[in-house]
């Protein structure tokens, strides 16, 4: 079975439909037309559109890391460790959660966390994957590992043979692999960006490494291949619906699993959140993720969102999408469906123009120091800081100042805004705080999104500062109990995750937006705090 699209609802305005017919848009795309999105984007659309052959290039990999997982296997290494930020983890992390096989993915900063993988290293192969080869997070998980593999007695040589690395060519993480004698090096399609890159080397070395069979994934992403260039295939249609809610005021998509059953596909909202959200949130416009716990989850009822339901059928009544299909067939249709709703909109569904603005933010606060800032107030495990007017008029001294102040952040969200928490935080030993999303969606008419930082920089990042301005913003930090240090690198990963949200909260009050930054000098008391406010 390949991908099956519905919907029920959903009001798609004729001329969406017969002008992207007229225009001939499917058949082009899979000619990678890259005129399709205007002439700025064309000299960035021809470099681009790789991701179409990856369902029959990609063939030559499944031989090479069958033999590599053996190989591994024949040292006992069988733990899988992926060192990777945005499109160089998120798809392999859908691919292992769906399959049940364990992978370890690190795409973070927080300490505690980058910690608690640097476990059981006497069976542990490490995946570097960075496209650029310059992420600043992924080179310092490079780091860590290498110096944890000499502390644990394995020579240069050993050591490096515990790294497989993904990047493209040419890049300065290829001259590392070569340096420090990385087991293997895959070098990827360089005309594939890095959220296009489900099917490619970055998706498919780490899930493979980890035991998936991925073989599968291609033969269904190849099924759909066959219908893309025709009307009304189901990538098309898809693409239409997103084009079509942006149209019809439904700016806004909430994403939820679907599926029942083993089989299920687990997590692809996390995976197209990104690939949406970088690709359509520009030039003061785009499209929204909302990743929902469930399908009927807060918010997935909201009056300016199309509620997507992946794995799964629409809900009648409901403006709503139902995608069906295997995994490989929807890395593929999602794709394709972002570059169709790209054109709809009007922007270049390739670029991602303000992604930098907050990692050069970070890079200024690592060299000049962290700002010194005092609390407005601090209420038992939790600090009050805040800019954009947030804290205007709230009496922080009343013994329900926590309420009172996320009452004036839900307040400050303006009409057909959201409110976007982003928790510097350990996603596993602070994992309660994830239900702060649905906590807050409760208690608002307005799209809520949860994001773990520093990991929603490289996604929904890029709509905070590029979409439109409509945001209010919730930032979470908290104390670390015990820091690690980057080897050969002026900054510690504590200081790297303050110097990360600080450069963030520099980028979003640089644009006026209201901002509540919340740090828990009790991490697990502190959460407790925030949503018993909320209660
Ligand atoms: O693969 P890398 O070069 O390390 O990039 C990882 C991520 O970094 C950036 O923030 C981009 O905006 C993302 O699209 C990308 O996936």
């Amino acid at each position: 079975m390949t991908l099956q699209f519905s919907c029920s609802g959903l009001d798609v305005p004729e001329n969406v439909r017969t002008q992207l017919a007229d225009d001939d848009v499917a058949a082009r795309l899979v000619a990678k037309d890259a005129t399709l999105w205007g002439p700025e984007a064309e000299s960035e659309a021809s470099i681009r559109l790789g991701w179409l052959d990856l369902p029959a290039s990609s063939r030559e990999l499944v031989p090479r890391l069958a033999a590599l997982r053996a190989e591994l296997a024949g040292e006992g290494l069988d733990r899988v460790v992926l060192a990777g930020m945005g499109g160089s983890s998120l798809a392999p992390e859908v691919i292992c959660r769906t399959a049940g096989v364990p992978l370890v993915v690190l795409d973070t900063t927080d300490p505690g966390q980058v910690a608690a993988a640097m476990t059981d290293l006497d069976r542990t192969v490490v995946v570097v994957s960075s496209k650029s080869g310059g992420t600043i997070e992924t080179d310092s998980h490079r780091r860590a590992f290498l110096a944890a593999f000499a502390e644990a007695g394995l020579d240069e040589e050993q050591a490096g043979r515990r790294f497989v690395v993904v990047t493209d060519p040419g890049s300065p993480l290829a001259d590392t692999a070569a340096a420090m004698g990385a087991r293997a090096v895959f070098l990827a399609d360089p005309n594939v960006g890095g959220r296009y890159s489900a099917l490619s080397a970055f998706g498919l070395v780490p899930a493979a490494l980890a035991g998936v069979d991925v073989e599968p994934l291609l033969d269904r992403a190849a099924e759909l291949a066959e219908q893309l260039a025709e009307q009304g295939n189901p990538a098309l249609e898809l693409g239409i619906a997103l084009g079509a809610g942006f149209r019809t005021g439904r700016d806004k998509v909430a994403l939820a699993d679907g599926g029942t059953g083993s089989g299920r596909i687990e997590g692809f909202g996390d995976w197209a959140e990104q690939l949406i959200a970088e690709s359509t949130g520009k030039e003061g416009r785009g499209l929204l993720p909302v990743v929902l716990e469930s399908v009927d989850a807060p918010g997935s009822a909201a009056h300016d969102a199309l509620l997507a339901v992946v794995d799964g059928d629409p809900v009648e009544g409901r403006p709503s999408v139902g995608v069906s299909g295997p995994l490989g067939a929807q890395f593929l249709g999602w794709e394709y469906a972002t570059a169709v709703a790209g054109r709809i909109l009007g922007i270049d569904p390739f670029d991602q123009p303000n992604v930098t603005e907050s990692k050069e933010n970070t890079a200024r606060i690592l060299d000049a120091g962290l700002p010194d800032e005092q609390p407005a107030a601090t209420i038992g495990a939790v600090e009050v800081y805040g800019s954009g007017g947030v804290l205007d008029g709230v009496d922080l001294s009343s013994h329900d100042g926590l309420r009172l102040v996320l009452d004036a952040l839900l307040a400050a969200v303006p009409p057909r805004g959201y409110l976007a928490v982003m928790a510097y935080l350990d996603r596993q030993a602070d994992a309660r705080a994830g239900e702060l999303r649905a906590a807050l969606a409760r208690r608002t008419e307005h799209a809520v999104t949860f994001g773990w930082g520093p990991r929603f920089l490289h996604s929904t990042g890029q709509y905070h500062k590029g979409g439109p301005q409509v945001g209010a913003f919730l930032q979470l930090t908290g104390a670390t109990a015990t820091d690690l240090p980057v080897p050969d690198r002026p900054f510690s990963f504590a200081t790297l995750q303050a110097a990360q949200a600080a450069g963030d909260r520099q980028a979003l009050a640089d644009r006026q937006r209201p901002l509540l930054h919340l740090h828990l000098t009790d991490r697990a008391a502190g959460i407790d705090q925030v949503l018993g406010a909320l209660g």
